[in-house]
């Protein structure tokens, strides 16, 4: 016999699982829970895996979802909108309070259920059938679903033909990667650790874009395109290389770009830093010349050609750069109004120390993040050279997950 523990829940840690402490000063994980909440179970490793709710919250709500049990892909939906929300947004005061900064929030654009426009599911091939969806929590298998409250309706009406691919191309030992998104032109779906093609395998997969009339399908590099998959950047079309970085809902885009949009205004002379496809490069550019600097050479390539496609947009000019190892310089700055910069969870250390040496040039940083501890890192960086940092809008484009997304604006001047 194993014996239970009861804990009561203190806070919520940044992955989402509730945090507890015992009598003796161990902190527990229990997942599923919320502040407030008196739970029991069997402590293992840490972690009341399956904790019995003795007292619940009352930001409780039952969650919609029949696979939210087990799949790991949403880990909020237990706590109401309001609780989310404001959890999301106090994480982020907290990343911030944690360098020294006090900060406000402007407030939090939530993006409704069934609005993740992309996706990345994983499917297998096994005895018993195919599997396809996210996986468990804290597990390599993957639960295999049939509904789902985040993904656009396309996406999940697409899912058996997905099933299919993955009947065809998964071998048995490897798990498939499918990086699905929706766009203008239907579903773009890139693959990845299949069965090599053979001329059957290309049939097959063949007959399945054409009956479940997906725009393009790439396997593991091959593209097999029906239709240009492209996306809308402002005025320009966009054909993003398979698997690209996309923002993953488009209400959070627009939100994000609305910000970034009325924070540049007037500015002549925009650098775009983390540019991907040009989410941010092609609509500045209908009032401003661009710089877009990105680290992979397709995207900014797919960048390149929807410019050069468009109409009535300013110059656009692009880099492959890795912005890590060499940042723009504060000469390479000078000649810029204004900074836009995206960066990847890991955030822009070395930028940050560029701009904040700055004392000539953009006056403006319009800066987006996708993890608030390494942009409270960086906002630091910013501040300490002499930057106001004004109030944060909060976008949950990864709504019921722990993700958080932000955009600012640092001044000085
Ligand atoms: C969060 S995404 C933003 C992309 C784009 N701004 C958008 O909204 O679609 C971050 C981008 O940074 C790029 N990236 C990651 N590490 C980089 C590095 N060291 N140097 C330059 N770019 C990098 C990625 O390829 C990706 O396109």
């Amino acid at each position: 016999m194993t014996a239970s523990t009861t804990l009561s829940i203190d806070r919520l840690g940044r992955r989402g699982d509730g945090v507890a402490r015992t009598v003796e000063g161990q902190t527990v994980l229990v997942p599923l829970t919320l502040p407030g909440e008196v739970v029991t179970g069997e402590i293992r490793d840490g972690r009341i895996a399956a904790p019995a709710i003795v007292t619940a919250s009352a930001d409780r709500v039952a969650p919609p979802c029949p696979h939210y049990a087990d799949c790991g892909g949403c880990l909020l939906m237990h706590g109401s909108d309001g609780f989310v929300a404001r959890w999301k947004a106090d994480s982020v005061l907290t990343a911030l309070a944690a360098q020294g900064i006090g900060a406000t929030i402007a407030g939090i654009a939530t993006s409704p259920p069934r609005s993740r426009r992309r996706a990345v599911l994983s499917g297998r091939r096994a005895k018993k059938g195919v599997t396809l969806g996210f996986h468990a929590r804290q597990s390599e298998r993957i639960v295999d679903i049939h509904s789902c409250h985040v993904l656009r309706p396309a996406i999940l009406a697409a899912l058996p033909a997905l099933r299919d691919l993955v009947a065809a191309g998964a071998s048995r030992t490897a798990e498939l990667v499918l990086t699905v998104t929706e766009g203008p032109a239907g579903l773009d779906l890139a693959v990845s650790g299949g069965k090599p093609l053979t001329p059957a395998l290309s049939q097959t997969l063949a007959a399945v874009a054409e009956a479940a009339d997906l725009a393009r399908l790439d396997w593991d590099g091959v593209p097999m395109t029906r239709r240009a998959p492209v996306q809308r950047m402002g005025r320009a079309q966009v054909i993003p290389p398979p698997g690209a970085f996309l923002q993953a809902t488009a209400e959070g885009e627009a939100a994000l770009r609305a910000v970034v949009r009325h924070a540049l205004k007037g500015a002549a002379r925009v650098v775009d830093l983390f540019a991907g496809c040009g989410t941010f490069a092609l609509p500045l550019a209908e009032t401003a010349e661009v710089h877009a600097v990105e680290g992979l050479a397709a995207p900014l390539a797919a960048l390149d050609q929807g410019w050069r496609d468009a109409h009535g947009l300013k110059r656009v000019t692009t880099e492959t750069r890795d912005l890590a190892a060499r940042p723009l310089l504060a000469d390479e700055l000078q000649g810029f109004d204004a900074v836009v910069i995206d960066p990847p969870r890991s955030g822009a250390a070395a930028q940050a120390a560029q701009l904040a040496a700055l004392r000539d040039g953009p006056t403006r940083v319009a800066w987006v993040s996708c993890d608030p501890v390494s942009f409270a890192r960086d906002a630091k960086r910013m501040i300490e050279g002499g930057w106001r940092m004004d109030p944060i809008h909060v976008v949950d484009q990864f709504r019921w997950s722990p993700h958080v997304e932000t955009v600012t604006v640092f001044r000085r001047g």
